[in-house]
């Protein structure tokens, strides 16, 4: 069936768990396209340029932004974040879903741009603002005053909870993975619908006539 891929948006506080939310669907389902960011801050030990993120210098981010290249950027935590636009569009051409590890004005972004998409969006909320820091703790790759800085604009970002079309908790990963797979099941189904289910029925009516 012909239809365009689904954009879909993960946002939490940081160390809330949605990038591994967003390798564990890639991992159940390789159609899944993950939309790899520009930033200008400065790799963690183990990121891959290209993989994680493409690390550019301000100049360079300022002019794709200048270019029209990016679908969305914003400033978080004091370096620019954006999401180039070229191979979001290719990968809906495509049919292909596209994950956004964004945060919530890059949601809003998405939300207003004009590539005419279905757009789902999921909010991931930690189970208590203790388990957030332990878990920023525990990942082990930022300075106490990285972390500190994080989790002070942690209720900024979970202010924004409720402009999301879903909201999850997540305590138990298996749990919020299994309602993750759901979600993308049913919203494939919806879009499925919208695209071309019509001209199926009618073929299916003519065939037993
Ligand atoms: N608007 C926007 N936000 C982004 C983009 N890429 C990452 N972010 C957000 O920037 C924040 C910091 O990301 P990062 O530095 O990887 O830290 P982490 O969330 O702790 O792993 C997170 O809220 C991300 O969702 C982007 O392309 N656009
Ligand atoms: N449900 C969970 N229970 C316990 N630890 C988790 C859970 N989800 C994620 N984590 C851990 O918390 C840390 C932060 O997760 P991460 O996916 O990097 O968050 P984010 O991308 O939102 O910043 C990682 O060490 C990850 O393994």
């Amino acid at each position: 069936m012909d239809h365009t891929g689904l954009l879909i948006i993960l946002s939490s506080p940081s160390g809330a768990g949605k990038s591994t939310l967003a390798r564990r669907l890639m991992d159940w389902d390789d159609s899944l396209r993950f939309s790899v960011s520009a930033t200008t801050r400065p790799p963690r030990p183990g990121e891959v340029d290209g993989e994680h993120y493409y690390f550019i210098a301000p100049d360079a981010f300022r002019d794709m932004v200048r270019a029209d290249q990016m679908l969305e950027h914003a400033e978080v935590f004091g370096n620019l974040y954006g999401s180039p636009r070229e191979p979001v569009e290719k990968a809906m051409r495509e049919g292909r879903d596209t994950i956004f590890d964004v945060d919530w004005q890059g949601g809003q972004q998405i939300r207003a741009s004009a590539l005419g998409g279905h757009v789902v969006s999921i909010f991931v909320l930690p189970p208590s603002l203790p388990e957030l820091e332990r878990r920023l703790r525990a990942r082990g790759q930022d300075s106490d005053e990285v972390i500190a800085g994080r989790m002070q604009k942690s209720r900024a970002e979970i202010s924004h909870w409720a402009e999301y079309d879903y909201v999850l908790i997540n305590d138990d990963l298996d749990r919020t993975e299994a309602d993750l797979r759901a979600i993308l099941t049913a919203e494939r189904l919806r879009r499925d619908r919208r695209a071309g289910l019509g001209a199926f029925v009618k073929k299916l009516m003519e065939d037993d006539a």
